[in-house]
């Protein structure tokens, strides 16, 4: 994704790469290039000490990076209120591609609707975290949209599962996480009531998906100051 990133941004008319910072990097590079914006595609254990660095040195953040869970939501929500004034943006996105945005906000408009909905995610073995970033996010959403409906949690008569064969929870929401070689990025938003099923999918195909939601961030981060969750709050949807 590093690599994918920098590509896109020297092809971006209006934009311009200053740095690349690998691991073992020293990020100071980015404050003597004099970086306005930084990109994180790295690891859940390396994300937040960027994101400090960054928002410490008044660089703009647009983070990729997935396992990014409510404990780092609220140490990110800390960080910033160090310097309420600084007008530093941090975005957050789960998923940059505007097919997996979207689906998420059907997904969520959908579950209010139907008694079961459950959650099955599909990527390369290579991948550090489960269940994705985007899984999480979806089922949060889905979770809030049931309970401003007061819709119960799904049914389940699961009396016996020592080995997790039901999947995990996210809240109430069961999610399934598939690692398979050939895959890029999937996801499956099963729902169900009485004698129906609809079911939302996603396919990242490749990497090159992400990348147009990438430069929206880039390019719309100082005008959305402090955290945004979601790249949808900056498409207007
Ligand atoms: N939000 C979205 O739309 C998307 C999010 N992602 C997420 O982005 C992240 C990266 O994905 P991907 O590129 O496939 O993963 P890779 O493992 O291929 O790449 C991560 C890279 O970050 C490097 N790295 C680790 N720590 C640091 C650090 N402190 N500073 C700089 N670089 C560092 C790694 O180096 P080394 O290998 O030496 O450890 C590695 O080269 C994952 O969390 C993934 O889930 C991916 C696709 C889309
Ligand atoms: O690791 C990946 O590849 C991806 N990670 C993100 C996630 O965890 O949801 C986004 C996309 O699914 C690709």
């Amino acid at each position: 994704m590093g690599r994918q990133v920098c590509e896109a941004v020297e092809g971006a008319e209006g934009l311009e790469l200053v740095a690349r910072i690998d691991v073992g990097q020293d990020p100071k590079l980015a404050v003597e290039a004099g970086a306005q914006v930084a990109v994180d595609f790295t690891s859940p254990d390396a994300v937040l000490g960027n994101l400090g660095f960054c928002v410490r040195n008044g660089i703009h953040v647009v983070v990729g990076t997935s396992g990014f869970g409510p404990d780092k939501i609220a140490e990110t929500q800390a960080l910033l209120a160090e310097s309420p004034d600084s007008g530093v943006g941090v975005l957050v996105a789960p998923n940059f591609s505007l097919g997996a945005v979207l689906m998420m906000k059907f997904a969520a408009q959908a579950a209010p609707y139907f008694e079961s909905v459950e959650i099955v995610e599909l990527h390369h073995p290579d991948k550090l975290d489960a269940p994705s970033g985007t899984a999480r996010r979806t089922a949060e959403l889905i979770a809030e949209a049931r309970e401003a409906a007061g819709v119960a949690a799904s049914p389940d008569a699961t009396e016996q599962d020592e080995d997790h064969h039901r999947g995990g929870k996210v809240g109430d929401v069961t999610v399934h996480s598939v690692r398979l070689r050939g895959l890029v990025a999937h996801q499956e938003v099963l729902l169900g009531g009485v004698g129906e099923t609809l079911t939302l999918r996603h396919d990242s195909l490749d990497r090159a998906s992400f990348m147009p939601g990438v430069l929206v961030g880039v390019r719309e981060i100082a005008a959305h100051p402090g955290l945004t969750v979601g790249l949808e709050h900056y498409l207007s949807l």
